[in-house]
């Protein structure tokens, strides 16, 4: 993405991005009303931008035609989604490999697939509201990876899991990083630390960070004695975010203490 901006009324959520992500698991983090779900609703093509030019998966996001093909290759998590109440999980996962336009013949399999690796295989036909909110958001997650998608949106996919379904799931986002590219918004860095190969640390809707897991913990690492890798790449993103901070304090010749 290019001189991606957004704007909400007169809030500015993103400000004039330059970004490129490739294939494996990104994580995007950043303290709240950072800009986050308003980069992924972008990607997802659900937003459009308010300037700048977005390409995904080789086609421009801006041009009708290609955001439908664009659409059919990708999966996109949501923060809240919505489902008719009276599904199935099976049902759910269904309808939306139907949005996708997969082909008939290949869904009912795939649909099993996608409900098998969120592991909710023993609840596929239970209806979507019987079940716990943890199990909602892993039938949020087969609905978004039912198509074999080559890009993965989630926004605050780890939200409501315990944590041992979030160990799993991080296994499963590795997984699928080998061969998609996959955006992943989160607040959790144990996420980061376990599942990504890049990370991009975002504030006030700018890029605050990029680089990999490794040099963020690096940049934590500086000031404090390693701990245990998710201490140290907490340390790393409040480095990170004191550092974008106080430079751009210098540019508007402000104090970072009158950032709240
Ligand atoms: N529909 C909207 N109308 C007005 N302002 C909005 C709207 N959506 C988002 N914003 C504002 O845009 C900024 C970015 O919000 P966004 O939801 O993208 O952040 P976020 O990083 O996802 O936050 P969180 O971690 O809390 O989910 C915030 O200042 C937010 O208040």
């Amino acid at each position: 993405m290019t001189g991606l901006t957004v704007r909400h009324r007169r809030t500015v959520a993103l400000d004039a991005l330059d970004l490129t992500l490739g294939p494996g698991v990104h994580g995007l983090l950043g303290p709240n009303g950072a800009g986050k779900t308003s980069l992924i609703r972008v990607l997802a093509t659900v937003a459009a931008p308010s300037r700048g030019r977005v390409e995904l998966l080789g086609r421009d996001a801006g041009a009708h035609r290609e955001r439908s093909e664009i659409r059919r290759r990708l999966g996109y998590l949501p923060q809240a989604f919505g489902y008719y109440p009276g599904f199935t999980v099976r049902e759910f996962v269904a309808y939306v490999a139907w949005l996708k336009e997969m082909p008939a013949e290949l869904a009912p399999a795939a649909v099993e697939r996608a409900v098998e690796r969120v592991g909710l295989a023993d609840r596929i036909d239970a209806g979507m509201k019987t079940l716990s909110g943890g199990m909602v958001r892993r039938a949020g997650i087969a609905q978004a990876i039912v198509n074999e998608p080559e890009l993965i949106l989630l926004d605050e996919p780890t939200a409501g899991l315990d944590p041992e379904q979030r160990v799993e799931f991080r296994a499963l986002l590795r997984e699928v990083g080998a061969t998609a590219t996959v955006v992943v918004s989160t607040h959790l860095v144990e996420d980061v630390a376990a599942a990504c190969s890049e990370v991009t640390l975002i504030e006030s809707g700018r890029v605050a960070f990029r680089g990999t897991t490794g040099e963020l913990t690096a940049l934590g690492e500086v000031s404090h004695a390693a701990d245990g890798s998710a201490n140290a790449i907490e340390h790393g993103y409040t480095a990170a975010l004191r550092g974008h901070r106080a430079a751009a304090s210098a540019a508007t010749g402000s104090s970072p203490e009158d950032t709240p």
